[in-house]
């Protein structure tokens, strides 16, 4: 690998934070990020800002494992509460006498993005960048890919690094950074996820028992009449003999005839 050029430019000042001129001055050939652009080089400040990538990684029940691929502008959305890996589209490649330093842009921040991973890049370092967020904020942050969304600052060391071998950077996400966070309850949004799902049953087994309750009511209105004369039927069969054995309802002695006048009786006088 050949080592980029230490200088980077011909305006390049002797220590401090590269200037916007500095920037400009660059050619894309020395410049430190690949692809570099103009449009890159931020209005106002000292700083270059780097574009979301070809791969994100966000944190749901639904995404699991998988890497999401974004065509060019492809957009995607982070959720109160979800946790997101971001590819950059830049390699940055780094001289051993200088150090960057990174962020995301404040009126992302002020969405409520924030900023997980480290905030600088070591000498030496050649590699994409994986950014990894959390939304803090109230509401969904919607992103594309280009999104120019990360600055970049970079300064002069007072002298190079002893170290010469290059920190071999990223080139994707690899899929053993999202299998260490992909557990099930990774983020409180998972968790909202998952009361959501709970909610919903309990909305559904609700109304079930709302259904089953009027279905069962106008079932027994409809037999109701039938069961009037059943019960009659048990109460005409069973309680005779029962008030009987209770009350010993013997059958009364038939009525006696009254005794008649001109009927011959019987005496024993003579
Ligand atoms: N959002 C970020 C921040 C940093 N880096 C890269 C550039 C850094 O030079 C490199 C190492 O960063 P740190 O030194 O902060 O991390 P570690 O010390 O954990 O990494 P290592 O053990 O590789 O030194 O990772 C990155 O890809 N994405």
């Amino acid at each position: 690998m050949t080592e980029p050029s230490t200088s980077g430019t011909n305006s390049e000042p002797i220590d401090g934070f590269w200037s916007d001129a500095t920037w400009k001055a660059l050619k894309s050939a020395d410049a430190p990020v690949k692809p570099f652009k103009l449009e890159g080089i931020d209005r106002d400040g000292a700083n270059y800002n780097l574009a979301i990538g070809e791969e994100v990684y966000v944190s749901s029940l639904a995404s699991g494992k998988t890497v999401q691929k974004l065509s060019e502008g492809a957009a995607f959305s982070i959720a109160p509460g979800q946790f997101a890996f971001i590819l950059t589209e830049e390699e940055v490649e780094l001289p051993f006498d200088k150090i960057g330093f990174i962020s995301i842009r404040a009126s992302i921040k002020f969405l409520g993005l924030v900023n997980i991973s480290g905030f600088h890049i070591d000498p030496g370092y050649k590699g994409k960048l994986i950014f990894a967020v959390y939304n803090a904020g109230p509401t969904i942050i919607h992103l594309r890919r280009g999104d120019r969304i990360f600055p970049l600052w970079i300064t002069n060391l007072n002298e190079r690094m002893q170290r010469t071998a290059w920190k071999v950077g990223h080139d994707k996400i690899p899929a053993s950074m999202i299998t260490a966070i992909s557990g099930e309850f990774t983020t409180a949004y998972q968790l909202a996820e998952k009361l959501k799902v709970a909610q919903e049953d309990i909305v559904q087994l609700k109304s079930f028992k709302v259904y089953l309750t009027a279905l069962l009511a106008v079932l027994f209105i409809l037999i109701s009449p039938f069961l009037k004369d059943a019960a009659l039927n048990v109460v005409n069969t069973f309680w005779p003999p029962i008030k009987c054995a209770i009350f010993d309802c013997a059958a009364p002695a038939p009525p006696q005839p009254p005794p008649s006048s001109g009927a011959p009786t019987t005496s024993n006088k003579g």
